[in-house]
Parts: structure tokens; C-alpha cells; sequence
């Protein structure tokens, strides 16, 4: 296989927390934390993931309009990372930049035929006519007609707009484009107008892309292979459309399984999966996605069926916080509370501990029989902490009898393994499955 055009290997951002007067350093944002992909020669990859998960983030900082923290990017064999100002600002003709909202990219003070002639300029055409006929014929070939090339951005509406951006993007003839949510911002019926042009001008100009969406439908639309992100790493990687038919890792999965029509789809519609995007300056230990994870994997000597198991885990992982919450997870369920319309705030919970405890079986739907010896003793010593913390009774945390409940996912990070065509993942439900893939070659 021939050498990739970018080549990521460990990005990472991280942004300084910083406190009082002094600006003392207290920790940091881990926007991006050890993303690996590459962008291979004339293809179009994509990055999904929910919003905050540093999408952006990693687009600046491969393009170096922030500095990495960590991580090298090649390109074109080159690396970037050590790019003086002279050889950047050659990159940043090869590697342009499609924002989300076009507006951002115009000077409202110059017509469409000014702005997407000024980056010729800036890189020494002087020749004006030259400059003429190539915004014309771009602005021909992005389908814009003849008469907007004098109007002023706010004359256009939002689809125009982003086809100007993008015979802007296009018009030192780069490379690379990276298009961060491209069509976002646009009309629904007009998306589908731009991810076209998008992909009509990909194969005329032999354009590599590294397209940034939240939205499946759109990178289903355009892109050879996609990764997806989650609280800035990366979980999967493979190409699109097997990805998307079979995922292997349960975030993949949940956003399939919540993307219910092609076409149209935005934020929001993922019904499936409960929970929020965790914060980048605290993430989750372990494996990032395990407090969502629907598919969460029980220790190695536990032998509990799956279902049975999550519910457990996710009463560990409240009474772990301190959260628990007797109505709660019958309500993220989709399912009435237990006590439907009481209210179980502290005045009205069961004064009987019994009876708490009860309470806190059903709201959690905790498995009284289960086949290993170990659950019971160690789910009723949750049970009993649980109980305890919804009276106030007791502080957060695991109680060590239920220690022998916490999964793997919660404490060790997974390695990623590479599952064949192409396809690589990092999660614990594939440690077992092949070999795993060195850091080196995880691109
Ligand atoms: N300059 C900054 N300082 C501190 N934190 C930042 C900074 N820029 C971004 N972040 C944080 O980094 C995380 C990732 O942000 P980023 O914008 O890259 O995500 P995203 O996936 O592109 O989401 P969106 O589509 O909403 O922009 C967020 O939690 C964000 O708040």
C-alpha cells in the first residue's frame, strides 16, 4: 500500500487547567488524548462522534492552527509537527480547512469573486486576469452562477454561501481538504446538494478529504472509512460501510442502532444512548465509554448472564458515585418508576431497612438467584450500601464485598486489536480476539 497523504500517530491536545491568581496548573482538558488514523491518497475519511468528543480539536491540531501537546502528523511522508513558519505556511496551501458555518470564512466587506481570489494573492499571483479566470471557473464548477460572484456574503443564502467556501478552500488547488461539519449549518434539503458537490469534486480533483461529523448519515454518505471518536480517543476504525453493518465497538454500535432513517438525521436523535459525553478534563478510568456501555464486560471469574450483570454494574457504578437513584434507572429504561409518582426523597423513603433494600432491588431490577457464588454476598452488600447512601447514611463508594462486581472496563484501558479487512477496535469485548496492534502500526 502506497504511503498514506497524513499520517496521525498519538495526537493529543490538552488544554491547561489553571486556578487563582497565579494561574496555578490544576490538571487538563484532555480535548484529544492519543488519536491515531491516516488519510490515504484520494479517499475521504471521516471522524464521527458526538459533539465535545474533540472532533475540531484534532482537525486544528493536525493542522497545526493550534499546537499538539502530543503526537506527530506526517505529511506527504513530511512531518508537520516540526514545520518552521516558512514550510507551514506552504502546508496550509496543500491542506485546507472547510468550517461549519461559511459565514466565518468571508470578509463581509468583500464580494465572493474578492474572497475567493484573495488566497491567490496571498500566495503571489499577481497576474489579475489569471486570478479572474480561475475564480470564475471555480466558482462555475461549485455550482454557483456568474451573478454571485459579485454579491457580498450576507446576498447569498447558506448552501451558496458554502459552496463559495469551499471554491475558496479549493482554489490554490490543495491536497488535503478537512471539511469540520461541512453541511451542519445548511437545510436539510440542501445538505445532500453540498455533500454531492463535495463528493463530485473529490473525484475531479483527486482530493483527499478528512471529513468531521456528529452525523452517521453524512460520513455514510461520503466516506471511503471512517473512525469514531469518543471523549477524545479513538474506538474504532474501518471502512464505512462494514463498520456501520457490523460494528464491533458498542458505542459504534449504539449510534447505528439510534440512526434510524437515511437522510435528515442531527443531534439528538440518538434515543439509544443514555448518559452524557463524559468531561474531558475528568474522564472515566479504564475504557472512557463503560458508565454508557451497554455491552460492559463482567470480571473473568464471574459467571453472571449479560443482562443480569449490567444491571449490577450499573448499581456499582451509582453507589461508586454516590447517585443512587431509586427511580432513575426504570426511567433511562424507558419503564415507569417504582413507586409511579412517589417521590423518593429522603422524607418518604421506607423507614424499614428491609424494605429500602427492596426498593433499591426493583428500581435497580437486581438478579436474586444468580448461578455464581460470589453475586449474592456481593450484591447484597451493594444492595445494603445503596440503601445506605439513598438514606444519607453513607458516603460514596464501592463497599469491598462488591468489589468482586467491578468490571474490567471500569479499571484497565483496552489495547487495540486489529478484527480483519481492514478494521481495527479498541474495546475489552475483542482483547481476546486476535493479536493486538502496536502503537505503531494502529494508524
Ligand atoms: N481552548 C480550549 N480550552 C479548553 N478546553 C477546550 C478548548 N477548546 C476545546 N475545548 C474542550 O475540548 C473538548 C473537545 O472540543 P471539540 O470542539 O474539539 O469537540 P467536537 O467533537 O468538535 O465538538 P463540536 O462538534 O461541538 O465542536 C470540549 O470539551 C471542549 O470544551
Amino acid at each position: 500500500m502506497s504511503d498514506p497523504l497524513l499520517a496521525v500517530d498519538g495526537l493529543e491536545k490538552h488544554y491547561p487547567v489553571t486556578e487563582g491568581l497565579l494561574n496555578r496548573r490544576t490538571g487538563a482538558v484532555r480535548a484529544v488524548d492519543g488519536v491515531s488514523f491516516e488519510v490515504r491518497e484520494g479517499e475521504v475519511f471521516g471522524l464521527l462522534g458526538e459533539s465535545g468528543c474533540g472532533k475540531s480539536t484534532a482537525a486544528r491540531s493536525l493542522l497545526r492552527l493550534e499546537e499538539p501537546t502530543g503526537g506527530t502528523v506526517r505529511f506527504g511522508g513530511e512531518d508537520v509537527t516540526g514545520y518552521d513558519a516558512g514550510e507551514l505556511r506552504a502546508f496550509r496551501r496543500r491542506a485546507q480547512l472547510v468550517l461549519q458555518n461559511p459565514a466565518d470564512s468571508f470578509d463581509p466587506r468583500m464580494t465572493v469573486r474578492e474572497s475567493v481570489a484573495e488566497p491567490l494573492r496571498v500566495h503571489g499571483v499577481r497576474d489579475g486576469d489569471v486570478r479572474a479566470s480561475v475564480v470564475t471557473d471555480l466558482l462555475d464548477r461549485v455550482g454557483l452562477a456568474p451573478g454571485h460572484a459579485d454579491r457580498y456574503p450576507h446576498e447569498l443564502s447558506g448552501g451558496q454561501k458554502q459552496r463559495a467556501a469551499i471554491a475558496r478552500a479549493l482554489v490554490l488547488n490543495p491536497d488535503l481538504v478537512v471539511a469540520d461539519e461541512p453541511v451542519s449549518a445548511l437545510d436539510v434539503s440542501i445538505q445532500a446538494q453540498v455533500l454531492e458537490l463535495l463528493g463530485a469534486l473529490r473525484r475531479e480533483f483527486g482530493l483527499s478529504v478528512l471529513l468531521i461529523s456528529h452525523d452517521m448519515n453524512v460520513i455514510r454518505e461520503l466516506c471511503d472509512r471512517v473512525g469514531v471518536m469518543y471523549a477524545g480517543e479513538l474506538v474504532e476504525v474501518g471502512p464505512t460501510g462494514t463498520t456501520f453493518a457490523d460494528p464491533d465497538h458498542p458505542y459504534t454500535r449504539a449510534m447505528v442502532e439510534a440512526v434510524p432513517s437515511v437522510g435528515g438525521s442531527r443531534a439528538g436523535d440518538r434515543e439509544g444512548l443514555a448518559g452524557e459525553v463524559p468531561d474531558p478534563a475528568d474522564p472515566p478510568s479504564g475504557c472512557r465509554f463503560h458508565p454508557r456501555c451497554p455491552s460492559v464486560v463482567p470480571p473473568d471469574d464471574l459467571s453472571v448472564e449479560r443482562g443480569a450483570y449490567r444491571r449490577l454494574f450499573r448499581l456499582a457504578l451509582d453507589v461508586a458515585d454516590g447517585t443512587v437513584d431509586l427511580d432513575a434507572p426504570r426511567e433511562r429504561a424507558g419503564e415507569a418508576p417504582a413507586g409511579a409518582g412517589r417521590d423518593t426523597s429522603d422524607a418518604d423513603l421506607p423507614a424499614d431497612g428491609a424494605d429500602l433494600r427492596a426498593l433499591v432491588r426493583e428500581a435497580y431490577d437486581v438478579p436474586v438467584s444468580v448461578e455464581d457464588g460470589t453475586v449474592p454476598s456481593a450484591a447484597a452488600a451493594l444492595v445494603d450500601a445503596a440503601a445506605a447512601i439513598a438514606r444519607g447514611d453513607r458516603d460514596p463508594g464501592l463497599p469491598s464485598a462488591a468489589e468482586p462486581l467491578w468490571s474490567p472496563c471500569a479499571t484497565e484501558r483496552p489495547g487495540t486489536v486489529g478484527t480483519g479487512d481492514d478494521r481495527r477496535v479498541t474495546c475489552h469485548l475483542h482483547d481476546d480476539a486476535v493479536e493486538a496492534v502496536p502503537e505503531a502500526a494502529r494508524r
